[in-house]
């Protein structure tokens, strides 16, 4: 399996770390302690010396009830910060941004992967994602972060992410962006509840149906927190035991705050998937 760009290729064989670099101010699980370059650029260092294959840099916090940011203070946060990363990493790097011109900026300068949660249903998305070359992640949300938890409901939630998903996936094919530039991501936490986000952990398998990488990000989530009642900075081990779940569903990219503890999962993870009858 390969996510690929107009120009190079990500190998999905081996299960792939996200790192996630968060630039906002108000990002609910790291806020703020990444807005300074200078430590921004340490922090995608260290991940990638722990094991990050790529490097997620977002410049809006989309945590339930969080509110917009403006074009120009995205576009201030994150593109200096990527051509940063560019210049010394060769790791992939992601932007999470659901803006047009954000994901053009982001990618001239130098980012691989545009993470929309928003799956390319802002205007002006699927031309510029589909003309940038850059591959693309499509996420599956219900409503918009500021209203999204307040009473998501489905009548079988996997079927409708899964049609939803392919629905976005159709419209970026007729936009001219190649099935090989496209992973799909469920969203947790995106307009689903406990129960809605657990269902779709349990059933992630279903998505495999597209035949497309599949991306998930549980990191630190309320998923996480409601479930065992611990505070953000308590989520390490559920979080590591939400995405092995994944990983043992046959998903290929993890986006996590804890990349060390990840890799070091997933290494041990596999030295016993080899030996499995
Ligand atoms: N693709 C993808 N991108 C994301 N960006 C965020 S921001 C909220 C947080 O990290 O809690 N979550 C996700 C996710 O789950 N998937």
């Amino acid at each position: 399996m390969l996510l690929s760009t107009s120009s190079k290729t990500l190998n999905l064989t081996s299960p792939q770390v996200m790192g996630i670099l968060n630039l906002t101010p108000d990002s609910f699980s790291d806020g703020g302690r990444f807005v300074a370059r200078d430590a921004a650029l340490r922090h995608a260092l260290q991940m990638v010396r722990d094991g990050a294959g790529i490097i997620d840099v977002g410049g809006e916090s989309t945590r339930p009830g969080a509110d917009e940011v403006g074009e120009q203070q995205e576009l201030e946060r994150v593109v200096p910060v990527i051509e940063l990363l560019r210049a010394e990493l060769d790791c992939w790097i992601s932007v999470d941004t659901s803006k047009a011109v954000v994901m053009r900026e982001a990618v001239s300068a130098g980012a691989d992967l545009i993470n929309d949660i928003r799956a390319l249903r802002e205007p002006g998305t699927l031309a510029v994602a589909a003309e940038s070359g850059a591959a693309v992640c499509l996420m599956h949300m219900l409503g918009q972060p500021r209203t999204m938890q307040q009473a998501p409901g489905y009548s079988d939630v996997t079927v409708e992410v899964l049609a939803f998903l392919e629905e976005r996936l159709s419209s970026c094919e007729q936009a001219g962006i190649a099935r090989e530039r496209i992973c799909l991501d469920p969203g947790y936490g995106f307009g689903k509840s406990l129960e809605h986000n657990y269902e779709l952990l349990g059933k992630l398998g279903r998505l495999h149906a597209t035949g497309l990488p599949l991306l998930v990000g549980m990191s630190r989530k309320s998923m996480i927190g409601q479930l065992l009642q611990r505070d953000v900075t308590e989520r390490l081990a559920g979080t590591l035991a939400a995405h092995l779940f994944a990983l043992s569903q046959g998903a290929h990219i993890f986006r996590v705050h804890d990349v060390k503890d990840m890799s070091d999962a997933i290494r041990v993870w596999q030295q016993a998937a080899h030996y499995q009858g």
